[in-house]
C-alpha cells in the first residue's frame, strides 16, 4: 500500500510553507543569520513540538520562522520541501505564505515573493511540479493591517492565485474580514478560509456567506451542524482535511477518533493534507498513510481523495488533464 499511496498523484491544497521549516534547516538559517534561538539542538527544537492547542504551535510556529532574513532562506525553505514532497509523489503544491509575520520582524514583501518565486520556478523546471500561491491574512491581526496588505501587493496580485485566512481562530470570526476579502474579490482574487478547525460551525457559515469562499481549510467541525453539512455537500466545497495536524493540535484525541470516515460517508467533497509538515511530523505521504492505519481505506477511496485535490486545484486545465490521465493509471 505503501507503494501505491507514493505513486498516487497527489496535490496539496493546504500547506503553510512557513511550516515546511525542518529543525535542521532552522539551525542552519540561524546560524547563517546570527538569530539566536532558545535551542542548542536540533532534537531540543523537536522536544519543544508537543502542543496542547493551535496557539501552543502557532507561539512556535512565529518563532521558527524568525531565522528567515533573506530572499536565498525563502528560496531555500521552499525548495528543500518541494524536494521532499517531490519523493512523496506530491505533483502540485498550493503554498499558503504569511507576509504579515515577515513584515512585522522588518523582512519586506520584496524578499519573501521574490525567494519563493526563484523556488516555485525551479521546482516547475527541475521537479515537474506545479505550484500554486495564496496569501493569507493573519486573523489574530487588524482587519486595517490586513488591508494595507493587500494594496501593498499589488505588484503580485498577477502570480497570486488566491487569498486566505489563517493564524488563531477562536475570537477572530471571518467576518472581521468582510471588507478585505470584498476587496480581494473585486481584484478577481479567489478566496480561500480557514474555519471549522477549533473554531464553531457558524465561522464555516461565515466563510461561505460573508468572504465567499471557494473552498474552506479544515472544516471539520461542520459535523455539528446537519444543516451546514447538507449546503456543503450540496455546494460540493472542497474541504482541506489535515489529519496529522488535527491529531497534534489534539483537535482529535487520537486518529482513530478523526472524523473523515464521517466527512466521507457524509458525501463531502474532501482532501488531504499536510498543513505544517515540519511540526505535525509528516508530509503528504504520512498524512495519506496515517488514514490507511487509521481507517483501512480502499485503494478507490485514495483515489477519489487524490482527484478531488486536482479537481479543485488552481491549476491550468492543461495540468489538469495531464494529472487526471496519471492518476488512471495508478489504480
Ligand atoms: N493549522 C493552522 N491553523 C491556523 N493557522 C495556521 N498557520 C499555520 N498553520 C495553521
Ligand atoms: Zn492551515
Amino acid at each position: 500500500m505503501r507503494d501505491f499511496l507514493k505513486r498516487l498523484p497527489k496535490a496539496e491544497l493546504h500547506l503553510h510553507i512557513e511550516g515546511t521549516l525542518e529543525p535542521e534547516l532552522m539551525m542552519a538559517l540561524a546560524e547563517r543569520n546570527g538569530v539566536s534561538l532558545p535551542y542548542a539542538s536540533e532534537d531540543e527544537v523537536r522536544a519543544a513540538y508537543d502542543f496542547e492547542d493551535l496557539q501552543s504551535f502557532l507561539d512556535l510556529y512565529y518563532q521558527g520562522m524568525s531565522v528567515l532574513r533573506t530572499e536565498r532562506d525563502f528560496h531555500d525553505l521552499a525548495m528543500d520541501y518541494f524536494q521532499r514532497a517531490h519523493a512523496e509523489g506530491v505533483v502540485h503544491v498550493e503554498l499558503h505564505v504569511d507576509p504579515q509575520a515577515h513584515l512585522a520582524r522588518g523582512v519586506c514583501l520584496e524578499t519573501v515573493m521574490e525567494g519563493l518565486g526563484q523556488a516555485r520556478r525551479r521546482a516547475e523546471r527541475e521537479l515537474d511540479m506545479s505550484t500554486a500561491l495564496i496569501m493569507a491574512f493573519l486573523r489574530d491581526r487588524p482587519a486595517e493591517e490586513a488591508m494595507r496588505l493587500l494594496e501593498r501587493a499589488e505588484p503580485y496580485w498577477e502570480i497570486l492565485d488566491a487569498v486566505g485566512l489563517d493564524s488563531a481562530e477562536l475570537g477572530h470570526p471571518p467576518a472581521k474580514f468582510a471588507e478585505v476579502f470584498q476587496r480581494a474579490r473585486a481584484l478577481g482574487l479567489p478566496r480561500v478560509a480557514h474555519a471549522g478547525e477549533e473554531g464553531p460551525p457558524e465561522y464555516i457559515r461565515e466563510a461561505l456567506d460573508v468572504l465567499d469562499v471557494c473552498r474552506v481549510d479544515h472544516g471539520v467541525r461542520c459535523l455539528e451542524d446537519p444543516e451546514l453539512v447538507a449546503r456543503l455537500r450540496e455546494q460540493g466545497t472542497v474541504l482541506t482535511v489535515c489529519p496529522l495536524s488535527n491529531l497534534r493540535l489534539k483537535v482529535v484525541e487520537r486518529l482513530d477518533d478523526h472524523p473523515l470516515p464521517e466527512l466521507l460517508k457524509s458525501g463531502l467533497n474532501l482532501t488531504l493534507n499536510s498543513d505544517d509538515p515540519a511540526y505535525f511530523g509528516g508530509g503528504m505521504l504520512e498524512n495519506f498513510e496515517a488514514c490507511q492505519r487509521a481507517f483501512d481505506w480502499s485503494r478507490g477511496t485514495f483515489i477519489d481523495l487524490a482527484r478531488n485535490a486536482i479537481d479543485a486545484a488552481f491549476m491550468s486545465e492543461t495540468r489538469r488533464t495531464e494529472l487526471l490521465e496519471r492518476l488512471k493509471t495508478c489504480g
